[in-house]
């Protein structure tokens, strides 16, 4: 039997449902992957004997004619999930061994579905960063490049290299301001950022809450749409939850998007942008022009603030967010000697240096004083940039952009930098405060054979068109590059 990782998600389940292949079959070459995949780091914790049970599981069940949407299909989580019984730790030291006693909304979803799961991915710890260094148990490492340990983006990075290097056929990941589509496009897969409300956000370790979103890392467009229909759902558990019904995304894949009005924002074109990114946006634009899109220049005129806004909303909520990790209720405690003195002690030594730098930010834009300067600004810069896409929507149907403003760095490169830092997610966060769609498609390689993505964006709940326009894009640009496995 050849290479069962080189199948995408959608082959693997076609595969199993003409018997060509038990999902047994399809875990334990799965499980031999990520045995050969240390170097890489992708995993915090490994779930085999799990994954061996589900896959026996699901097998027996398909005997019986019950097929979920996943059924059978080896994949791996985010550790940023809740899993009922398996540790969650969010990358962090402070939440040592926890584990959940429920399961998060998305994974319960995917486990109805007939997910296997591998194990628990790693990535910036509380999903904070770019590069997935700031993860308490070391970065993953970009499988694109053997001779320089690269970064995978972040802060799904995991998600990202486990994708790439066939470690599974897909990962649920999390964008509160790129964390999905920075991350695939450093890795030469694809991710895509559902609306805002799509995803239920029970279970998942909150972040900043108005910004956070689950979605999947894939190995191709039609394999992301297949798991946004098991992750997507109406959830009660979770104020924000949307209750619209899910579209089978993935009969979007394929079809003509002749007519389709793809806007181009003139402010994405920024100073200092890599002549390569530049021209594979202006091929992106040939491309969907010669599938039959109309293109049409738009304007998103508050597009530079939207950065800054994003650096004052997320790290308030996150100051707010992260006010329970006190040494009381999960995880690490360092005895002091009082409350107060315990409380510091916990915090201190169980947050990293940037957790405890967003920390910092946000209570000082959120204290009396500051907070109508900062907070409250912020605030209406992000009303704003709502506006400027609702204007934007009146001219075209998706827009196309680079989805990071660079290819892979090495790592460390960037890490004693954090402006440099928050700066990859420059064409990502606008989606995250306008709550729209996002998708990043591989397009490209870089000079130094590093992959490039192309972002779409689309309206609120327009995930269909997000779909037909990135499958027309996947099409055209034809990346089918894989990076030499040189890890196993
Ligand atoms: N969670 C994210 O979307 C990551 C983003 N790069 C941040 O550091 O906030």
């Amino acid at each position: 039997m050849s290479d069962l990782t080189q199948l995408s998600l959608f082959d693997a389940l076609d595969g199993m449902a003409k018997g060509d292949f038990s999902s047994v079959e399809l875990t334990e070459a799965h499980i031999k992957a990520c045995e050969g995949g240390k170097k890489l780091n992708a995993f915090i914790s490994d779930t085999h004997d799990l994954a061996r049970e589900q896959a026996k599981a699901s097998d027996a069940r398909r005997a019986k004619g019950e097929v979920g949407l996943l059924e059978g299909a080896p994949l791996a989580v985010k550790d940023l999930f809740c899993t009922e019984g398996v540790k969650t730790c969010a990358g962090s030291k402070i939440l040592g061994d926890f584990s959940p006693t429920y399961e998060s909304s998305v994974t319960a979803n995917m486990k109805a579905d007939g997910m296997v799961m591998l194990g628990k991915l790693n990535l910036d710890e509380f999903a904070m960063g770019s590069s997935n260094e700031t993860s308490a148990y070391g970065p993953a490492i970009n499988p694109w490049r053997k001779d320089e340990d690269l970064v995978p983006g972040g802060s799904s990075g995991g998600s990202a290299s486990a994708v790439a290097a066939d470690m599974c056929l897909g990962a649920t990941a999390t964008d509160t301001g790129g964390s999905i589509r920075q991350p695939a496009s450093f890795t030469g897969t694809v991710g895509i950022k559902p609306t805002y409300g799509r995803c239920s956000r029970w279970g998942t370790v909150a972040f900043a809450s108005s910004l956070d979103q689950a979605g999947p890392i894939a190995k191709t467009v039609k394999d992301a749409a297949i798991l946004l229909e098991s992750m997507s759902g109406y959830d009660p558990k979770d104020s924000t939850s949307l209750n619209v019904d899910v579209p089978k995304w993935s009969n979007a894949c394929g079809q003509s998007i002749k007519g389709l009005r793809i806007g181009i924002p003139k402010e994405y074109t920024i100073d200092g942008m890599p002549e390569e990114i530049q021209a594979l946006w202006d091929q992106g634009v040939e491309w969907m022009k010669a599938a039959g899109a109309e293109i049409v220049p738009i304007s998103l005129p508050h597009t530079k603030y939207a950065l800054p806004a994003y650096y004052v909303v997320a790290p308030a909520e996150a100051s707010s967010n992260l006010a329970r990790y006190d040494g009381m209720r999960y995880g690490l405690r360092v005895e002091g000697e009082d409350l107060a003195d315990t409380y510091e002690r916990t915090r201190t030594e169980g947050f990293g240096q940037e957790v405890r730098r967003r920390i910092m930010i946000g209570t000082y834009v959120l204290s009396a004083g500051y907070y109508d300067a900062y907070y409250l600004r912020a605030q209406k810069v992000r009303s704003r940039i709502v506006q400027d896409f609702e204007n934007a929507w009146q001219k075209c149907d998706a827009i196309l952009t680079p989805t990071a403003p660079s290819a892979a760095f090495a790592v460390g490169r960037k890490v004693s930098d954090p402006v440099q830092m928050y700066l990859n997610d420059i064409f990502t966060v606008t989606t995250n405060l306008a709550g729209l769609p996002g998708i990043s498609v591989p397009a490209g390689l870089d000079k130094n054979g590093l992959p490039l993505g192309l972002q779409l964006i689309g309206r609120a709940l327009d995930e269909e068109t997000v779909f037909k326009a990135a499958s027309a894009l996947e099409g055209a640009a034809g990346f089918k590059t894989k990076p030499a496995k040189w890890w196993s």
